[in-house]
């Protein structure tokens, strides 16, 4: 496991005809292999932007992004989605689940784009994740599945190859009070129990509470708060 390491960020979006508009700036900051960590911030601070960074979704405009000795931020698109599908787990609001597929096949999605096939071994984690999970089983369609369940799913997805990077984006946002506890607590062991580093941009107190180190986005600064 690897510490992440940034110096120097900024990200910036077009803004013409006037210049690039910065919308947030990190100066340094270190966490360590395994860190915990809670994003806060307004609507519109940029947690999402600096989450796309970190998974390598989106280029920088300035600074270096390191994971280990190596820097995200001067890798190609392509080379930084390899890296991405190597490194990163994601788990977002609104699940980003196929409609199409059934519950286990969304969970193997990303191994199917890798590898065009998906190992059997894989497949029974994938199966385990669920039942660990507490999914219904047999496993319904994924039509049915109230929204904690399809957070679930969705949380499955990201840990299968345990990352050690986990992001999330607001996991916990459009869930009632006990989904959304009962995500947050399976987000925090799943990264404690494999050593992952976890980084976790949300609104809702109750998780952030759980993350022992908390970084705040304000007017454009990144900053430590603990
Ligand atoms: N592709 C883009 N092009 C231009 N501006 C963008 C783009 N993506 C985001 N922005 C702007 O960057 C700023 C930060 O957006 P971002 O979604 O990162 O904020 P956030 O903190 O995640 O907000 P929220 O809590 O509402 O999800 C916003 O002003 C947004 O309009």
């Amino acid at each position: 496991m690897l510490p992440l390491q940034l110096d120097g960020v900024s990200i910036a979006f077009p803004n013409p005809p006037g210049p690039p508009r910065i919308i947030l700036r990190a100066t340094d900051l270190v966490l360590p292999a395994g860190a915990m960590v809670g994003l806060e911030g307004p609507s519109g601070a940029g947690k999402t932007s600096l989450l796309h960074a970190l998974a390598g979704l989106e280029p920088v405009a300035a600074g270096s992004i390191r994971w280990g000795g190596e820097n995200i931020a001067e890798l190609d698109g392509a080379a930084r989605a390899h890296w991405r599908r190597r490194h990163t787990g994601l788990v977002f609001q609104d699940f980003h689940l196929i409609e199409g597929l059934s519950v286990l096949d969304n969970v193997l999605l990303p191994v199917w784009f890798d590898m065009f096939r998906t190992p059997r071994a894989l497949r029974d984690r994938a199966k385990a994740l669920l039942v660990g999970m507490g999914l219904p089983m047999p496993l319904p369609p994924l039509a049915v599945l109230s929204r904690g369940e399809r957070q679930r799913v969705a949380l499955a997805r990201a840990v299968l190859r345990q990352p050690p990077l986990l992001l999330a984006d607001e996991p916990t946002a459009s869930l009632d009070a006990e989904a959304a506890g009962r995500i947050g607590s399976l987000l925090v062991d799943m990264a404690a129990n494999s050593g992952a580093t976890l980084i976790v941009a949300s609104h809702d107190p109750h998780l952030l509470a759980r993350l022992p180190i908390r970084l705040r986005i304000a007017e454009t600064r990144l900053e430590r708060l603990a």
